[in-house]
């Protein structure tokens, strides 16, 4: 052992427990205590390249994040296909607490198509970037205006909730993006969404478009952010989210990381509203149905999220675990684990494997069997088991000398 023999501080059984050991990282400029979350798992996430969702996975999954707490959950064009709209009406029927949305173009044969699938609320999406005018659907801002108005009204009558969205909307022109959201909030529509379509927008931009729009528009705001340069965790009054961020290329939030955000950003509300012990089940259902694995460094549920490993951190995290933790496991219904199988290992954490074993020795032997440790782990990789060995038999020849 090197460095640290004679500073060993206090033990951390000693100690009391501090109060409330993890703490919020307060955001004071942002309301960030009432947002929404838009579950498109069965809309985005069936974009996914993997995802062939039947009926009954659909249903599970509706029912898993409805279970959850999710407020929305947004299903695929009913136009898309006729086992598509029959899905939209049997999600419908389920009588779920979350809404139940469909999303579709900003067209009157698709609004038609969503109002008879009986759905709770209608997302309306059409392209406003030149890229999808030129190349997508060929409008101008005029007529996407004027059609944006008709479908509006019709849906109107038929008493849904709409939203209406841009895709492509940082690639937009800002002042036609702007008035054309100032015409469809005066027509009355419960939110308007941007979206980072092609996932190239910076926290600076977000930040500077949500903070303009706030001003222009009295309605909800919704955010949808694709992963493709890895900054898709943000949002304002609702934000779209998919199960492990499941959607077109690699994806957009994901529903896990938005959560650890979430808790963080506005601890009281998030676990108040959402049942974050269901979390792991949630993505373990949507991984399986996809064929995918949860990646190892998936946020909360990775299966090294809340692993600790390094010898200064592991003494740190069993004095008060929000040393190294933003993030308290037990919100998720999880547990931490400190490493004591490598090179890197500290005699802090074998101490309290060893209490964890029942096998009583003092500091000093605590060291000596940590050396032992490193010496094997410097050999070759270890397991847990190998090291509770390396421990019981050290503590058997303690007792036979
Ligand atoms: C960024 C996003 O993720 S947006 C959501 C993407 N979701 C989907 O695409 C849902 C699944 N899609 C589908 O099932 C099909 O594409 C359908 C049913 C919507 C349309 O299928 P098709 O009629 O075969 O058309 P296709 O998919 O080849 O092309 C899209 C058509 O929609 C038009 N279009 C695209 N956006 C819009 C819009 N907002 N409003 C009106 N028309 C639009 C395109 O111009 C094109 O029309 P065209 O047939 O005259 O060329
Ligand atoms: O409807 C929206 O807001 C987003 C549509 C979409 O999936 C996207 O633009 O990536
Ligand atoms: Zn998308």
């Amino acid at each position: 052992m090197c460095g640290n023999e004679e500073s060993t501080g206090t033990a951390p059984s000693q100690r009391a427990p501090p109060a409330t050991p993890y703490q919020a990282v307060q955001d004071y400029i942002s309301n960030v205590n009432s947002y929404k979350i838009i579950e498109s798992t069965l809309r985005e996430g069936e974009q996914f390249a993997n995802s062939f969702f039947d009926t009954e996975t659909k249903v599970k999954i509706a029912k898993a994040l409805d279970s959850f707490g999710v407020d929305y959950i947004e299903l695929t064009n009913p136009c898309s296909s006729e086992q598509s709209f029959q899905d939209c009406k049997t999600i419908s029927n389920l009588g779920l607490k979350a809404k139940i949305l469909t999303h579709v173009r900003c067209h009157m044969g698709d609004a038609k198509r969503a109002v008879e699938a009986g759905v709770d609320g209608v997302d309306l999406v059409i392209g406003t970037s030149q890229y999808l005018r030129e190349y997508s659907h060929g409008k101008s801002m005029e007529v996407i205006q004027k059609t944006a108005l008709e479908v509006i009204s019709y849906l109107q009558s038929q008493n849904v909730e709409i939203r209406f969205s841009s895709e492509d909307s940082f690639r937009s022109d800002l002042v036609d993006i702007l008035s054309l959201y100032k015409a469809v909030d005066r027509a009355g529509v419960h939110r308007v969404g941007i979206a980072d379509t092609v996932g190239g927008a910076t926290p600076r931009m977000t930040y500077d478009v949500v903070r303009t729009l706030r001003g222009v528009v009295g309605c909800d705001i919704e955010c949808h952010f694709h992963d493709d340069t890895g900054c898709s965790v943000a949002g304002a009054t609702h934000v779209d989210t998919s199960v492990l961020g499941i959607g077109e290329r690699n994806g957009i939030t994901p529903l896990g990381a938005f959560m650890a955000r979430m808790v963080v950003t506005a601890p009281e509300y998030t676990k108040s509203k959402y049942n974050l012990k269901e979390l792991k089940a949630l993505e373990t259902l949507v991984a399986d149905a996809v064929e995918i694995n949860i990646p190892f460094n998936n946020p909360v549920t990775g299966f090294c999220a809340f692993t600790h490993k390094a010898g200064i951190h592991a003494k740190a995290i069993l004095a008060n675990p929000s040393t190294y933790e933003i993030l308290d496991p037990e919100i998720f219904g999880l547990s931490r684990y400190v490493s004591i199988n490598s090179r890197i290992t500290g005699w802090n954490a074998v101490r309290s494997r060893a209490e964890q074993l029942g096998l009583s020795m003092t500091d000093e032997q605590v060291k000596e069997v940590t050396a032992k440790i490193k010496q094997m782990a410097d050999i070759r990789p270890l397991a847990i088991d190998d090291t509770d060995s390396i421990l019981r038999s050290f503590h058997l020849e303690l007792q036979q000398s």
